[in-house]
């Protein structure tokens, strides 16, 4: 017979209850130890949890094998939260991992996850699937950057997770700002340790911008450092969160003066909203200073997204309005601007843990996507190249409008991005009109002598007009990045037009708001290929879209959607 030995925490008040093997999946439930379902001998076997919980006794538990039955002892909790790294241990499979209860597993995970953004080495996934960097490959990065896990995420964590980083994210120019402030002097901030720093600037965040009660907030922040680092760190994140706890209550929270020359004046809205300078004078150069800070507000707020119900696969807005409805909690309302659209203003975790989107039934697409497509006007029978066509909102999208009759060649470079959008295609029941093309699309058309109804090049882009939803995005980009983007997109602009056939139609796009990758790039085009004119857009999308030149442009802070543009050229006889 062979005895086991796991230490579960409960409650004092049952610490004098005997366990049996029936109530095994008492403790799975609701002493939320890393069991999901009743657990195995062979879970029991491998799982020792010695780390206490400050309001509970220790059970020792023994389990033995053939009639499971139990015996218990008490042990008295450990009362420090500041034993460094002190996580129980748990092994699985013979394999030793510390498992720490006292950190609140969302915290930790977002710390983790803003390491690695900053790093490169990670999205601020705002879509959070699960599975999707939040599943075991993330809890493996919080073990080795931290030195031990914690519980697994449940769905109330993972939706902390994706408020907390994504704002962290965009607040951080902010947020060092408040927290530079606070340190003893300069130095102190600038050295200070990469996981300190994100500790700090995670709870600024929710001190600052979120509504939560800000003492809960600064404990469990000094918990996190001192376990992850060393009670000194603590300390810091203590003295550093509770002074700003005080600024915040006494309305005093330091912001720079906007006053001086542009630039001056740029630095300081690029802290106070939280965005790099150049961005900032880009936008006051081309839309004003009162649009710029209203682009900025926009970028700061939750992002929207809207649904496309996939007609492709039978499935209706009408179909897609039930099912959302079912779901209570996730307020809607149909598009303006699409038939196959609908907008949401949140929910969207509902919807992806209703499985929506994993049965195809539909996708998240902004309508300022949806629009590019309106603009390119697919009709059942034609023959569609979609030359940079990863992950492929816009071929799915084009592809249910062809209803089985026609075809799509769908060229990316990048392999896996193709992947992804060959096995949506299969999912929302559209295949039958999309090949893939894993090529460069300047070497394709070199030997390629095939001619298409319609053309659309979706180019790589700053993604200017979409930082509400991708956070991170603006930190990535630099200026130099605006020179190299020019010029790769007139070299696959001039690559897409040797594909149109004469009288066929290009559609040169982008999720960009600025001149540089869009009006000037079309202009420069006309310039260098007068076989090509402008096809005005108000016959295909709304004229509120449509600019004097007759360009399709999306506004976040008009449209309340993603920035895009588009131009219609035609191709002379
Ligand atoms: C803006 S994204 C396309 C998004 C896509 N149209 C959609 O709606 O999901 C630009 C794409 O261009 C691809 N790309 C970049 N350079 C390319 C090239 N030289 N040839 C083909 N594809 C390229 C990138 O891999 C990326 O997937």
């Amino acid at each position: 017979m062979s005895t086991i030995s796991p230490i579960f925490s409960m409650p004092r008040s049952q610490s004098h209850h005997t366990v049996s093997a029936a109530h095994s999946p008492y403790y799975c439930t609701t002493l939320k130890t890393p069991f999901k379902e009743t657990p195995s001998m062979a879970d029991l076997k491998s799982y020792t949890l010695v780390n206490p919980l400050p309001q509970h006794t220790h059970l020792l538990v023994s389990y033995s094998k053939p009639s499971m039955s139990v015996k218990t002892t008490t042990r008295q909790p450990k009362s420090s939260v500041s034993t460094p790294k002190s996580g129980g241990v748990l092994s699985r499979g013979g394999k030793e991992q510390k498992l720490n209860l006292e950190v609140s597993p969302h915290r930790a995970v977002s710390a983790v996850r803003l390491m690695r953004i900053e790093k490169g080495g990670a999205f601020a996934d705002l879509l959070n699937e699960k599975g999707k960097g939040s599943g075991n490959n993330e809890m493996g990065y919080v073990e080795r950057t931290l030195g031990f896990r914690t519980r697994d995420l449940e769905d109330r964590d993972l939706r902390l997770v994706s408020d907390i980083v994504g704002g962290t994210i965009r607040w951080r120019r902010y947020l060092d700002h408040l927290i530079a402030s606070l340190c003893h002097d300069e130095s102190t901030f600038r050295n200070m340790e990469p996981l300190l720093l994100q500790i700090l600037r995670m709870g600024s965040y929710e001190i600052v911008k979120l509504d939560m009660p800000a003492y809960a907030v600064v404990d469990e922040n000094v918990r996190l450092a001192k376990v992850a680092l060393r009670p000194g760190a603590g300390n810091m994140v203590n003295a550093i969160l509770r002074k700003l706890v005080l600024l915040k209550e006494n309305n005093s929270l330091p912001l720079p003066i906007v006053e001086g020359d542009d630039r001056a004046k740029a630095r300081a809205l690029a802290t106070i909203y939280s965005h790099p300078v150049w961005m900032v004078r880009r936008w006051r150069k081309h839309l004003g200073a009162e649009e710029a800070v209203k682009l900025m507000n926009w970028n700061n707020s939750d992002p929207r997204f809207s649904l496309r119900a996939n007609r492709g696969k039978g499935f209706t807005r009408d179909d897609l309005v039930v099912s959302l409805e079912k779901l209570k909690q996730v307020p809607h309302e149909l598009s303006e601007h699409l038939d196959d659209f609908v907008r949401i203003s949140t929910g969207l975790q509902d919807v992806i843990q209703a499985g929506l989107l994993k049965k195809g039934l539909c996708s998240v697409q902004d309508e300022s996507a949806g629009l590019v497509v309106s603009l390119l006007d697919p009709q059942p029978g034609e023959s569609i190249i979609d030359c940079c066509a990863a992950p492929g909102g816009k071929t799915l999208f084009m592809a249910s409008c062809l209803h089985g009759r026609g075809m799509i060649s769908a060229v990316d470079v990048n392999k896996g991005r193709l992947r992804i959008l060959k096995e949506a295609a299969k999912l929302q029941q559209v295949d039958n009109v999309i090949t893939t093309v894993h090529a460069d699309l300047r070497a394709l058309v070199e030997n390629n002598s095939v001619r298409y109804d319609k053309v659309l090049l979706d180019a790589p882009c700053s993604g200017l007009g979409v930082l509400s939803k991708r956070a991170d995005l603006r930190w990535n980009r630099r200026i130099e990045d605006m020179e190299e983007l020019k010029n790769l997109q007139d070299e696959l602009i001039d690559a897409a037009a040797m594909l149109v056939k004469p009288k066929g139609v290009l559609v040169y796009s982008t999720c960009s708001i600025d001149p540089g990758e869009n009006e000037e790039r079309v202009a420069a085009f006309l310039v260098r290929h007068p076989e090509f004119s402008i096809d005005p857009a108000d016959r295909y999308v709304n004229p509120d879209f449509v600019t004097e030149l007759g360009f399709y442009s999306s506004n976040p802070v008009k449209h309340s959607m993603d920035g895009a543009f588009a131009a219609r050229l035609v191709r002379s006889p």
